[in-house]
């Protein structure tokens, strides 16, 4: 069941931009950071209710996706971090495929696992953990 309300834009204008460029385009624009894919998250807004729509890296194991928390290092969570905390419900759009999936926060072991596929399709992860004292969190996407 897709999640439903207003779409809010991003205020970041580039985030913004390639969201609504790779949504619109079925993932056929908009679809890298650096060179390496990324997907949309579809987050309900905490506060707001509104739907946010948030690129990320694209990391992925047999099926299931991680959403890394990491905002380049900044000292504090995107404020996203705080919407799937509040509503695991979220949705996720990989190339042109867009499913719901529920959001698990991750920590231990099983986050260490992660974190490991986390840096390997997206190195810039590792030198943003060292940028910041948190540990950036990251969310296990799992298909609904
Ligand atoms: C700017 C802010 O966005 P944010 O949720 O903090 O997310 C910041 C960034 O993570 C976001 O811009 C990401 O898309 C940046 N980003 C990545 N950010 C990452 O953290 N990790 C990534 O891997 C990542 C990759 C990436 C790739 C391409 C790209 O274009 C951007 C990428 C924002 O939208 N703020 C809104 C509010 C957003 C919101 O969800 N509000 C909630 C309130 C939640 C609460 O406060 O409890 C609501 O609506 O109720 C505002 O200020 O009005």
């Amino acid at each position: 069941m897709p999640l439903t309300g207003d779409y809010e834009p991003s205020p970041v204008g580039w985030a913004r931009t390639q969201a609504e460029k790779f949504e619109a385009s079925d993932g056929a624009e908009g679809n890298d950071m650096q060179g390496r894919p990324i997907i949309v998250l579809t987050s309900l807004g905490a506060k707001s209710g509104k739907l946010r729509k948030t690129p990320l890296m694209r990391v992925e194991h047999e099926g299931e996706y991680l959403a890394v928390g990491s905002l380049g290092g900044a000292p504090k969570n995107p404020v996203w971090v705080y919407n799937l905390r509040n509503n695991p419900h979220v949705e996720v759009q990989d190339r042109a495929e867009r499913h719901d999936y529920t959001a698990r926060e991750l920590s231990g072991a099983e986050r260490e696992v992660w974190w490991a596929r986390a840096v390997e399709a997206f190195p810039n992860y590792a030198e943003y953990q060292t940028k910041t004292e948190r540990v950036i969190p990251l969310f296990l996407l799992t298909r609904l």
